[in-house]
């Protein structure tokens, strides 16, 4: 590890069931993220990204190999880990308001009165476009506005790294875009390392400075595409770069390539 590693996935192997029910589903992955990158990840489907995604979390232990976090291994969710699911209807608590479920993310962070968590959490929501809904249940809001909720809570967490499991299913393309950009400026202005599974080739290189490509199941090989983009990005102006369009390029023909191993 060096000094900049804050994430490392050393020879992960994971398979579920037993016997002649096994199914192999990680490999054995190799990988390190950067403090401060984005990273995405992009694989088939059923490749084993939530999989993988549970055990770089220490929410599930993977049979063999290790993940290490700020060069520790991670035996159980580690502080200054933070997981935004894909399932949002699962991960909000029924029983809180919008404020007080982003409040909950705050227990580790250095807003420590209830007036600053609460001023926080305003503007979180408010940077989700959820300003008028602070006081509303999870359930009085739509499948888009509660995932934003989960967003937000995700950065009021202030955890060091951040795993986002596609996020933005769930919301129609002009949110989507919006969220793209929230989520890539409170990234950096809370100074997030960021790591985020998504099946949107596009949104995966305009997010990221590095692609990871996961081979189909059983997942033995994570290619790393290196985004040349710098920080700034701009829905229109970023994706007609050049730079944009060789590392969209490259993404795609490692999916192809996988796929046609795949089909032979
Ligand atoms: N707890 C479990 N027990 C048994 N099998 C599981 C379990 N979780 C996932 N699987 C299986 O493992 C494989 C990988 O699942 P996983 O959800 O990690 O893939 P994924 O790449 O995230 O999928 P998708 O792209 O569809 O979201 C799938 O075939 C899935 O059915």
């Amino acid at each position: 590890m060096n000094d900049t590693t804050i994430l490392e996935a050393v020879d992960l192997r994971k398979a579920y069931g037993h016997g002649l029910q096994r199914m192999p589903i990680l490999d054995g992955i190799d990988f390190r993220v950067r403090k401060g990158d984005f990273v995405s990840v992009v694989g088939p489907s059923g490749c084993g990204k939530t999989t993988l995604l549970m055990a770089l979390a220490g929410l599930s232990q993977p049979d063999t190999g290790e993940v290490r976090f700020r060069g520790q291994p991670v035996t159980q969710p580690p502080q200054g880990l933070a997981v935004v699911f894909q399932d949002y209807s699962r991960s909000l608590f029924p029983w809180k308001t919008a404020r007080e479920n982003v409040i909950f993310a705050m227990r580790d962070t250095a807003q420590k009165t209830r007036q600053e968590r609460r001023d926080r959490a305003d503007e979180l929501l408010a940077a989700v476009g959820l300003k008028e809904f602070a006081q509303k249940y999870p359930w009085q809001l739509s499948g888009g506005m509660q995932q934003r909720v989960a967003i937000a809570r995700g950065l009021a967490s202030e955890s060091d790294l951040l795993l986002l499991d596609e996020p933005l299913a769930a919301v129609d393309a002009q949110t989507r875009a919006d969220m793209q950009d929230l989520i890539l400026e409170l990234a950096q202005r809370f100074d997030q390392t960021c790591l985020l599974v998504t099946h949107d080739v596009d949104e995966a290189v305009y997010m990221a400075d590095k692609v990871i490509v996961l081979s189909r199941r059983p997942t033995s090989v994570a290619t790393e595409i290196p985004v040349d983009l710098g920080k700034r990005r701009d829905q229109l102006a970023t994706r007609e770069q050049p730079g944009f369009l060789h590392a969209r390029h490259e993404v795609m023909e490692r999916i192809r390539s996988y796929r046609s191993q795949m089909a032979g």
